[in-house]
């Protein structure tokens, strides 16, 4: 029996979900803004549950340590939601750039006296750098739409080579030079650094972990170019959100755009003043087909565990489970601890 949760609340607490969860429970589909840990995972594991899946690809809000130890297999959804994520994280580049929110405000406040050399001037794209921080399936994809969409240069820095991303941008390099165009360029970065202090837009989707929190902090903000783009699209931690603040203050050529915040759903005091800063709620994957994409994975996530399927060998490739017309394969379309709980792998 499936049961869905109808609680007001938006953000669930532990004790919440331990009495939604009950005697009985198979397995539990959660939000990213829920704290799955020992307690949930041990209260899962008593009422007979051997499966959760998060509704989003990010799970640092997952202690999968405590999963294991109870054996719950933990579900993620990724692939789904990796073009609409980079296109939030392309608007944000592009609305910071041309300062779109501060003049829609100046608009609607009845401020336009007409056309000046000088009104809201931005920055152009065209021939500039862009930075991707965490190259991995949103950062690559943003990266593409940047140098492809427009013409920019990429330097990337991620613990692991991007291989494919760095084809693509030669390859069109080429085919622009064919063109008799400026060819754009690419350069893995031996470290973050190197991106920070030679890009002009810089976007950041690298998971949060240890490594990553407040990887953009006061020292690494100030090597950034004082009319620099920072876009964060990951996790509001990988930013020290008060730093933020700070130099947002003293650099107004300085701009911001944020879909995530540290402590989601507060903003540190100050940033909502700041008028080089975009702030939006949380919502990099919000296109209707994503969010159904991430609903499906979710959901056979779960029932996959439950009915003993193996788990799918490619997590990228989700396709096959998106398909209105034909039944999904009999697997989990992506299972993160599949390994420690030593599930088998679909021969699929
Ligand atoms: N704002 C939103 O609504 C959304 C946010 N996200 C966030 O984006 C993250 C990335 O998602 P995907 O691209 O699908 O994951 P992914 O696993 O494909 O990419 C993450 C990349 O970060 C790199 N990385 C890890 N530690 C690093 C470090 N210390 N320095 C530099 N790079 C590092 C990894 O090597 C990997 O290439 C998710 O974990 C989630 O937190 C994802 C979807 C929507
Ligand atoms: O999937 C995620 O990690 C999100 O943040 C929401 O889509």
């Amino acid at each position: 029996m499936f049961q869905i949760c109808t609680q007001k609340k938006t953000i669930l607490s532990v004790e919440d979900i331990i009495s939604l969860i009950g005697n009985k429970c198979d397995g539990v589909i959660g939000q990213l803004t829920e704290d799955w840990g020992e307690t949930l995972f041990s209260a899962l594991s008593r009422a007979g549950g051997k499966a959760f899946s998060n509704m989003a690809v990010g799970y640092n809000n997952v202690d999968v340590n405590a999963a294991n130890k109870y054996g719950v297999a933990v579900g993620n959804t990724p692939g789904v939601l990796t073009e609409t994520t980079a296109e939030l994280a392309a608007s944000l580049s592009l609305s910071a750039a041309r300062r779109i929110v501060e003049a829609d405000n100046f608009m609607r406040a009845g401020l336009y006296d007409g056309w000046l050399p000088h009104l809201f001037v931005g920055n152009l794209l065209k021939g500039q750098t862009v930075g991707v921080i965490g190259a991995g399936r949103i950062g690559s994809a943003y990266a593409r739409m940047m140098v492809e969409g427009f013409k920019m240069n990429l330097i990337y820095y991620d613990l692991y080579q991007a291989t494919r991303l760095e084809k693509f941008v030669t390859a069109y390099g080429q085919f622009l030079k064919a063109n008799g165009e400026q060819p754009v360029t690419w350069k893995r970065a031996s470290s973050m650094e190197e991106v920070l202090r030679e890009a002009d837009v810089i976007s950041l989707h690298p998971i949060l972990d240890k490594t990553t929190y407040h990887l953009i902090n006061k020292e690494r903000l100030a090597m950034m170019k004082k009319e620099a783009i920072l876009v964060n699209c990951s996790r509001g931690p990988v930013i020290h959100e008060v730093a933020l603040v700070e130099h947002l203050k003293a650099n107004p050529m300085f701009r911001v755009g944020l879909d995530v915040f540290e402590d989601e759903p507060y903003m540190k005091p100050g940033l909502a003043d700041m008028k080089n800063a975009i702030v939006v709620p949380h919502i990099a994957s919000a296109s209707k087909w994503t969010r159904e994409g991430m609903a499906t994975l979710a959901a056979l996530n779960v029932l996959g565990k439950i009915k003993g399927y193996p788990v799918w060998s490619d997590t990228n490739r989700v396709e096959p489970f998106l398909d209105e017309k034909s039944r999904p394969p009999a697997a989990c379309p992506s299972i993160v601890n599949s390994k420690s709980l030593g599930l088998p792998v679909s021969k699929l």
